[in-house]
């Protein structure tokens, strides 16, 4: 029987969904997109409005599909712990049931490499790995409940597959959290310091590379194959500093890039105070502060990833480099340049 070429985008009107969205439909796929809300118009889509969490507004848009890509899920800066539980963790048994009484073939979740993060260095964890007992935030939290449903659905038997990809620090045209983000706060002048030596390797992986591991995941999901029931972790494979990666986003923009070092501990223990100082005011006043312990330890650890399972089980290699990557995403973001 051939394949059933039809999709469905959860979280299509995202920013690695739109993305997803685009290199579907050049690969011959139709595509429907589900989400919330809807950002842009495309002729070639067919477009389904709604909560992942309802039962009624998914269905429709998972009847008669074969291969569904969950990328959706509240911003990970939200910290809203109600919020990520009811979406990540409710919302996707929802998927699972709606993708198994649809019949569905296939299921592509978009997982996070932070399952497996505490906060503490990482230098090229593989999928082995064991998830996070302390993650570092209630997103993170979510993540790996929601990693473990998607998993633990796959049931060969009953033709229902499912596989998990693990992104790390996406960036590209129209990303929404790391560019836009960097560049607010050094408008703001919180971009002068270098949190520790400024020598922690991280993965910062162009958003092209990342739906090309979603679609070979689902090319992949064969009855039999190995990559059933199993997580990727989906990288650039060139593990760059933290803080150069900033410096060139920054510089390639005008702006000038951090050159003051700061103690990594004496820095996370007073993001950590004043968190909790947040946190006692949010009777009488909300302040969000840019610089979390959650951030802190982004910013001044190790983190940085292994591919080498999707290298052996799906032939996976980065389609772009990192420096092409950088060049194409500061071309779109030329409107954030400091005039
Ligand atoms: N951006 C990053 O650096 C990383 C992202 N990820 C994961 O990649 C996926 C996509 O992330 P982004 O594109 O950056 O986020 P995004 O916020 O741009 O896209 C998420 C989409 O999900 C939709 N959505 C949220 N709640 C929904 C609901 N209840 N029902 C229907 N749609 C809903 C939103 O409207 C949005 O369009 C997420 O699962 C995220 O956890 C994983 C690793 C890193
Ligand atoms: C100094 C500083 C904190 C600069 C701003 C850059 C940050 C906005 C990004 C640096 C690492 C990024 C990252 C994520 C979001 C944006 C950053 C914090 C995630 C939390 C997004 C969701 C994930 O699944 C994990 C990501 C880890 C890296």
């Amino acid at each position: 029987m051939a394949e059933n070429q039809t999709c469905t985008v959860i979280g299509g009107c995202g920013f690695l969904g739109r993305h997803m969205v685009d290199q579907l439909l050049k690969r011959g796929y139709k595509v429907n997109v589900f989400d919330i809300r809807q950002t842009f118009q495309n002729d070639k889509v067919s477009f389904f409005t709604g909560d992942l969490c309802s039962q009624q507004d998914l269905f429709p848009a998972v009847s008669g599909v074969g291969v569904v890509f969950h990328c959706a899920s509240p911003p990970a800066a939200s910290n809203n712990r109600e919020l990520f539980y009811r979406v990540n963790y409710i919302g996707t048994q929802n998927v699972i049931a709606m993708c198994k009484k649809a019949g569905v073939q296939k299921l592509v979740l978009t997982s996070s490499a932070s399952v497996v993060y505490e906060g503490t260095d990482i230098q090229n964890g593989n999928e082995d790995l064991p998830y996070a007992k302390k993650p570092i935030d209630y997103y993170t939290q979510t993540k790996i409940l929601q990693e473990k449903l998607v998993l633990d659905a796959n049931d060969s038997e009953h033709g229902f597959l499912t596989a998990a990809i693990r992104p790390h620090g996406i960036f590209g045209p129209r990303d929404q959290q790391m560019l836009p983000v960097t560049v607010e706060m050094a408008k703001a002048g919180k971009m002068k310091f270098i949190i520790g030596d400024g020598k922690n390797l991280v993965d910062f992986t162009y958003v092209e590379n990342v739906v090309h591991g979603h679609v070979l995941a689902a090319e992949h999901l064969q009855n039999g194959s190995v990559v059933c029931g199993k997580a990727y972790n989906i990288t650039n494979d060139e593990p760059i500093y933290f803080w150069t990666f900033l410096s060139r986003l920054l510089q390639g923009l005008n702006y000038q890039a951090p050159t003051i070092h700061l103690p990594y501990y004496l820095i996370y223990y007073i993001a950590l105070f004043v968190q909790i100082i947040c946190f006692l005011l949010k009777l009488f006043i909300e302040i969000k502060p840019s610089f979390t312990p959650m951030r802190v330890a982004l910013a001044g650890t190790h983190h940085f990833y292994s591919c080498e399972r999707a290298k052996k089980d799906m032939a996976y290699k980065p389609v772009v480099s990192l420096d092409r990557a950088i060049e194409i995403t500061l071309e779109s973001f030329q409107h954030l340049k400091n005039k």
